[in-house]
């Protein structure tokens, strides 16, 4: 085979001796739950400058004669089944990952059933392939989530959309939320929801005998979370920091429980083959009835949004707004292409959010040496009680340095992400037939000591740019992806959480509760803490 594999992203053109028909992706549904770089829709943050000693720059590879997949090394199918199904493995990707990256090597092949997949846990091997991929990538096999809008006569949203159909919609959200100044305006609404944060951590520790403890940290993350995203999204407030949540959000929440609690169970709904429904009736029919909630919650919000606006044009006044009032007055999008992208973007943009804000805050709970270190920086840059607001972002190259090593590096909240090869590649020396179901292992390269140097400790500031040279690519760590099929919103989530974060350090000191066990990352679909993490908010003094 006349491939050269050192020649940059490798498109061998040969035809596929080998089409896969992916159907079981047990593992990858586990990791999804997810030109020019202008033109991609890639800020200059996304190519972030390495110059920092702490991370390490790329590396060219060696040129080798290109193999077949046969040759790849991995694990046997029973050793996977056992991992997987007797091991706990659902609830280990991300150890997974490490333990056989360094028994195969920075690329793998495993059978899950007769899904064969290949797993690149290389940095170098990862930007070749999301370099190369075509206009409109495909991230893994969505049947299910398909399945279900068409049993309903929904549409699909980003998430499950795939070719013209996503490309469209993906034209449309890009314009509006992709960069950092389109989100910038929404800085006064999830200011006014870091408002109620501050409150609720006030609340909540009043309520428990030592006045200073919030017990498990992620249920009021997740309720932040999803108070801010719903106010960008539906341009209304959820109560979800109220004291009494109302009825509907409790609901919605229930359903997202659902969803995710039963995780493994929703996942066999798409793994599952049609024909044992009759005798394994479960896991569909909670998949549906998660999904009825989800759409139900958002149908809500739109058409509520929707009578407003239509009233106000009854009255003859001018309609103003922000992201739903735009696409529900310029029809870019049908109302079901609406209702299909608003209800994908709050399941992503909830659960991945809140976890980060969990981790984040354990981590300088843990150190408290950077957290005042990053308290000094924010106090130094806003001046005392100032609230941040987007435009000051860039002057707290701590605040962002602190999420970056958070969700970049220790807890990337999507361990792993998919992609389905729509050419044939020559990858890491391997001929991959079009068609092959990848795992991009996150996970492990955040960790390798080949990307950045100390992988395993927590220092925020090896993401601050000492000087203005060196600008190199890191995928060793691309928490929200790549590409034009990254995370539409990427700029929503850091907004969100760099002025939470800014605000919990101007307020509080934060501090692990003893009652904390031993923190350790599990898998449930995304990479959360596996106990509770209880902190103590103790008033700062300015
Ligand atoms: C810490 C927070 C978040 C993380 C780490 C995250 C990460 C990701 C990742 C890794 C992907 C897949 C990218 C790829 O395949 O290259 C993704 C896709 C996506 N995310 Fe996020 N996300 C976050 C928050 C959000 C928020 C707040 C929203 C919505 C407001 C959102 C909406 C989406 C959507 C719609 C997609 C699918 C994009 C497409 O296929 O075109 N995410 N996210």
């Amino acid at each position: 085979m006349a491939c050269d594999v050192t020649a940059g992203p490798s498109r061998c053109t040969r035809t596929t001796a080998e089409r896969l028909n992916p159907q079981l992706v047990y593992v990858l549904r586990a990791l999804h739950k997810s030109a020019t770089s202008e033109a991609l829709g890639i800020s200059a943050t996304e190519e972030e400058a390495m110059s920092s000693s702490l991370i390490r720059p790329v590396d060219v590879g060696e040129k080798t004669r290109v193999k077949t997949l046969k040759e790849m090394p991995g694990p046997s199918t029973l050793s996977n089944l056992v991992e997987f199904f007797w091991r706990d493995g659902f609830g280990r990707i991300h150890e997974i990952q490490m333990e056989h990256t360094k028994k195969y090597g920075k690329i793998f092949k495993s059978h899950f059933g007769p899904q064969l997949v290949v797993s690149i846990a290389g940095r170098d091997l990862v930007a070749q392939v999301l370099r190369s991929e075509g206009v409109a990538p495909q991230r893994g096999n969505m049947e299910s989530w398909k399945e279900y809008r068409d049993l309903r006569g929904r549409s699909t949203g980003l998430i499950s959309a795939e070719g013209d159909e996503w490309l469209k919609m993906r034209s449309v959200l890009r314009q509006l939320i992709m960069r950092p100044r389109d989100v910038a305006v929404f800085s006064d609404d999830v200011n006014q929801v870091v408002d109620d944060l501050v409150n609720r951590v006030c609340l909540l520790r009043s309520q428990q005998p030592d006045g200073k403890t919030v017990l498990n940290v992620n249920d009021l993350f997740f309720k932040y979370a999803m108070e801010a995203v719903a106010a960008i999204l539906y341009e209304c407030r959820l109560g979800c920091l109220e004291k009494e949540v109302p009825q509907e959000t409790q609901d919605y929440i229930s359903a997202l429980n659902l969803m995710f609690s039963s995780f493994k169970t929703t996942m066999y709904a798409g793994a599952i083959p049609k024909w044992l429904r009759p005798v394994m009736p479960k896991p569909w029919e909670e998949f549906c009835s998660s999904w009825d909630g989800l759409f139900k919650f958002s149908l809500i919000h739109v058409d509520k949004r929707l009578t407003d606006i239509k009233a106000q044009l009854e009255r003859g006044e001018e309609v103003k707004g922000g992201l739903l009032t735009h696409l529900l007055t310029t029809k870019d999008m049908s109302m079901e292409e609406i209702y299909a992208n608003v209800t994908e973007m709050l399941l992503a943009g909830v659960d991945t959010t809140s976890f980060t804000l969990s981790w984040a805050s354990y981590l300088l709970a843990r150190h408290p040496h950077i957290q005042q270190q990053i308290h000094t920086e924010v106090t130094k840059t806003l001046g005392p009680g100032a609230i941040a607001t987007a435009d000051d972002v860039p002057r707290l190259p701590l605040i962002r340095g602190l999420v970056k090593e958070t969700l970049s590096r220790l807890f990337p909240v999507l361990p792993g992400n998919g992609r389905v090869t729509q050419d044939d590649l020559v990858v890491g020396g391997y001929f991959i037939p079009k068609g092959t179901q990848l795992a991009l292992c996150h996970y492990s390269t955040s960790m390798d000591e080949e990307n950045f140097i100390d992988a395993s400790d927590f220092r925020p500031d090896r993401w601050v740019r000492k000087d203005s040279s060196g600008r190199v690519d890191n995928f060793g760590s691309i928490p929200f992806g790549y590409g034009i099929r990254s995370c539409v919103g990427r700029r929503i989530a850091e907004l969100e959480m760099h002025l939470a974060l800014t605000r919990l350090i101007q307020k509080f000191h934060i501090g692990v509760a003893p009652i904390t066990a031993d923190v350790k990352a599990k898998t449930h679909g995304l990479l959360c803490p596996g106990v509770p993490i209880h902190l103590h908010f103790t008033d700062r003094e300015n």
